[in-house]
């Protein structure tokens, strides 16, 4: 369980990056939105233990994650965009770094490099940005490390490389694992998410399950406008609705228009108000 209790955080020479962040986010596969700056490569260095919060806390599994304790490092991995690499090749890297990791897992990773269609082999300075990237998470996932937090899994990757990538993910993560996923391209990743958490100008704006998500608010598409919609969008004379569940039916939630409407001033205050509804942030 990752737990963040009132964390700031603030660069040295510049604004305040995380401003009084609190939520709890328990074992799955979350998805981590914002737009550009909102501050979510800062809290993933925070959780990493690469930043120190300038007041909070940032607590995994208990352990204050700032402390770096061996023990803990072992249990996590962050995989940052374009983070060097420090092997020749992923194969060494595995005989060199893996061993810090006791859940890693190397059958998986000749597996994960496989359906990349790349043997570990190759030298890693010489590889294409897409080749670097897609080793890289293809080593990361193989880990199998408790806590896995990856910055733009799916950058630089092609078309059926993404699509790979969404089934290794699906394949590689278990249900005691806790994965975020920070991305632009939520399309990439479909039906692969437990959880969302979503920053905004350096605060939380929600961290919530997804069936949490789905008992509250309904995802529609109706060829009429919904009735009291929470939010809505047309798209190809289709319209997409957000609207409160009523029913108790399960739907599927259609992320882009959960982010659009959480990010609009107009609909946020409706759909955070059902969202929160019992004032509960956990995220587990
Ligand atoms: N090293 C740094 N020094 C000063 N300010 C920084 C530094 N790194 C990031 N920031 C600032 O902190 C804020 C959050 O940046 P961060 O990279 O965490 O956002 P992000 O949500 O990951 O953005 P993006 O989607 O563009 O990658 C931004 O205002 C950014 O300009």
């Amino acid at each position: 369980m990752i737990v963040l209790n009132n964390l700031t955080y603030r660069y040295r020479k510049g604004a305040e990056a995380l401003t009084d962040v609190s939520a709890s986010i328990g074992p799955g596969i979350h998805l981590l939105l914002g737009e550009n700056g909102a501050g979510k490569t800062t809290l993933l260095h925070v959780m990493a233990g690469l930043l120190y919060p300038s007041s909070g806390e940032c607590l995994i599994d208990g352990e204050d994650a700032s402390r770096r304790l061996p023990s803990e490092l072992s249990r996590m991995f962050f995989l940052g965009d374009n983070m060097p690499f420090p092997a020749k090749t992923i194969n060494e890297m595995s005989r060199i770094h893996a061993v810090f990791y006791p859940g890693f897992d190397p059958v998986q990773l000749q597996e994960n490099l496989k359906s990349f269609g790349l043997t570990g082999d190759e030298p890693i300075a010489k590889m294409s940005l897409g080749n670097r990237h897609k080793s890289q998470v293809a080593y990361a996932l193989a880990l199998r490390t408790d806590i896995l937090l990856l910055d733009e899994p799916a950058n630089g990757l092609d078309i059926s490389a993404k699509q790979a990538l969404q089934s290794m993910i699906a394949s590689n993560v278990n249900e005691e694992q806790t994965v975020i996923i920070s991305t632009h391209t939520v399309n990439d990743f479909t039906n692969l998410f437990d959880g969302v958490i979503v920053l905004s100008r350096s605060h939380m704006l929600m961290a919530m399950n997804a069936n949490e998500i789905t008992s509250r608010v309904t995802f529609t598409v109706s060829s009429i406008p919904a009735v009291n919609p929470i939010y809505g969008e047309t798209r190809i004379n289709m319209f997409h609705s957000i609207v409160e569940n009523t029913d108790g039916e399960d739907s599927d939630i259609d992320y882009i228009l959960l982010y659009n409407a959480i990010m609009n001033a107009s609909s946020r205050p409706r759909l955070l108000q059902l969202l929160n509804n019992n004032d509960n942030e956990q995220h587990d």
